[in-house]
């Protein structure tokens, strides 16, 4: 009788949530959030007739956005079954079509396929001297060929830093990395991609927009079939006794495993490359811009690196554990610009009552993790970029665990690539910065600091200079 009381409380209690701003005809709130939607939705969120909870329509999507560090903990870690689905998202749905992890179904096939991933990403992105350490170090080498060869002339580093991290998911994913036409191409289609798509684009939203866009699935197109030719030439040359990158890996499981099937292995490897190339050098590209804009953060991570490792070995993910203020500056840099301010959308796998909400199953959710890592109350200044505060007086690391720093989410969604992606950003920063100093190209002006939101939030294309060091 005291349980049956306690539910009837908590259902008179319970309510649908809220909606936001008033939706307009036919696009509902698309055009109210503007160039940057996470600050709009986040600005809403501090106004106390919204609150961090609340309903927006996205053409005739209805979706509850969540805000703030202790809501999107709750929902994401508390809750993490239940907000673990994925909704149909039609950029999403249309490419990678329901299989491999990112767009998966919240299930078994899914658990199996993440389980699979993470197993095998320790497996060959993380032993020592692994082949991701040794591939990101060979491609570092080229990239610092270039540098040096430019001497003072201007560059941009955008597509250096690409193509590093494309080639690390390369070998990750083939076992070697490429240099043929193919290749690059692959990756400009992506990185046009990415520039091109966002969760709140028009045209995932509205249909009558989708004409506009056909140069997005000319690109998957043209990329799904370098992907498929590369994983047909691994098919050919399989041999069970010489396993050594993620597709070998799948291929020696499948027949073994009931879930696995070439279908599934097509949509894993390109979930590989869009999950795993430009998350990785967007950040660098954001951190390199923040050292460059404080000149005494450059300082301090010269005399690190001079201390801890020298001028002429190469560094090794071991020293990850004694270079704090690198560390400190890693951590900064993705709270200033979490790589995704809005997470891809998630959907409820079930009826829930959250905060006292009522949300039913298949309800489309996005998470604003733009209001939790520049929320004032937990970060003092959020707009400055103070690598100290991830710090403390010993010089020790401290907020690692910050309930309002996720920049790889949390729960059963969580980035499967956080441990090698945190390899990678380290191996890169530190090789980059052991060889050179960056600064400004001369008459260089930043115009716009916020970046260019797309799949990813992108830095300012700027202009740099590297003098050898
Ligand atoms: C700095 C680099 C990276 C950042 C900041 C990052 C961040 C994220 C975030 C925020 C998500 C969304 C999770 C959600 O829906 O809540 C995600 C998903 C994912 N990431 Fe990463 N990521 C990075 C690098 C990588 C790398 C290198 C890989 C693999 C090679 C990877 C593989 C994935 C996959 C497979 C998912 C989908 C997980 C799922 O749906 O369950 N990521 N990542």
């Amino acid at each position: 009788r005291q349980k049956r009381s306690k539910d009837a409380n908590e259902t008179s209690s319970t309510t649908t949530v809220p909606w936001g701003p008033r939706p307009w005809p036919i696009v509902g709130n698309l055009l109210q959030l503007g160039y940057r939607p996470y600050e709009t939705i986040y600005r809403w969120s501090k106004m106390s007739k919204y609150g961090p909870i609340f309903r927006l329509r996205l053409g005739s999507q209805t979706v509850v956005v969540l805000n703030s560090a202790e809501v999107i903990r709750e929902a994401l870690h508390d809750h993490s079954e239940a907000f673990a689905g994925r909704p149909y998202l039609y950029i999403i749905n249309e490419t990678l079509h329901g299989k491999g992890v990112i767009s998966a179904p919240y299930g078994r096939e899914f658990n199996d396929h993440k389980k699979f991933l993470i197993k095998n990403f320790n497996r060959f992105g993380r032993r020592r001297r692994s082949s991701l350490e040794s591939g990101c170090l060979d491609e570092i080498r080229l990239v610092a060929e270039k540098l040096r060869e430019k001497q003072t002339s201007p560059f941009h580093i955008g597509n250096m830093l690409s193509q590093i991290s494309g080639n690390n998911i390369c070998t990750l994913t083939f076992g070697r990395y490429f240099e043929t036409m193919d290749i690059t191409s692959l990756f400009d289609k992506l990185n046009e991609n990415f520039n091109d798509t966002a969760t709140i684009a028009c045209f995932n939203f509205l249909p009558f927009t989708r004409r506009f866009k056909t140069n997005i699935f000319d690109n998957v197109n043209d990329s799904n079939r370098v992907i498929q030719k590369l994983v047909k030439e691994r098919e050919t040359n399989f041999e069970s006794d010489d396993v050594n990158n993620i597709v070998d890996a799948y291929l020696d499981q499948m027949g073994k495993q009931r879930n696995f099937s070439k279908a599934n292995l097509d949509s894993l490897v390109q979930d590989l490359f869009v999950a795993g190339t430009e998350t990785v050098s967007n950040t660098l590209n954001w951190t390199i811009f923040y050292i460059v804009s404080h000149p005494h953060v450059q300082k301090q991570i010269h005399e690190e690196i001079d201390r801890f490792i020298g001028k002429d070995r190469a560094p090794c993910e071991k020293d990850r554990t004694q270079m704090n203020y690198i560390e400190a500056v890693l951590l900064e840099s993705m709270r200033c610009h979490c790589a995704g301010p809005i997470l891809l959308p998630r959907a409820t796998t079930h009826d829930i009552t959250f905060k006292n909400h009522f949300i039913p199953k298949d309800t489309f959710i996005l998470v604003n993790m733009w209001s939790a890592m520049k929320d004032e109350e937990q970060w003092p200044e959020p707009e400055k970029f103070q690598p100290e505060r991830f710090l403390d007086e010993n010089h020790n690391l401290q907020n690692v665990n910050h309930p309002a720093m996720m920049p790889f989410s949390l729960g059963k969604r969580a980035c499967t690539g956080e441990q090698i992606a945190k390899v990678q950003l380290f191996l890169i920063l530190v090789s980059l910065f052991q060889k050179f100093e960056f600064s400004f190209a001369d008459g260089w002006v930043p115009k716009d600091l916020c970046g260019q939101p797309g799949f990813t939030l992108r830095p300012p294309n700027c202009q740099y200079q590297a003098s050898v060091r």
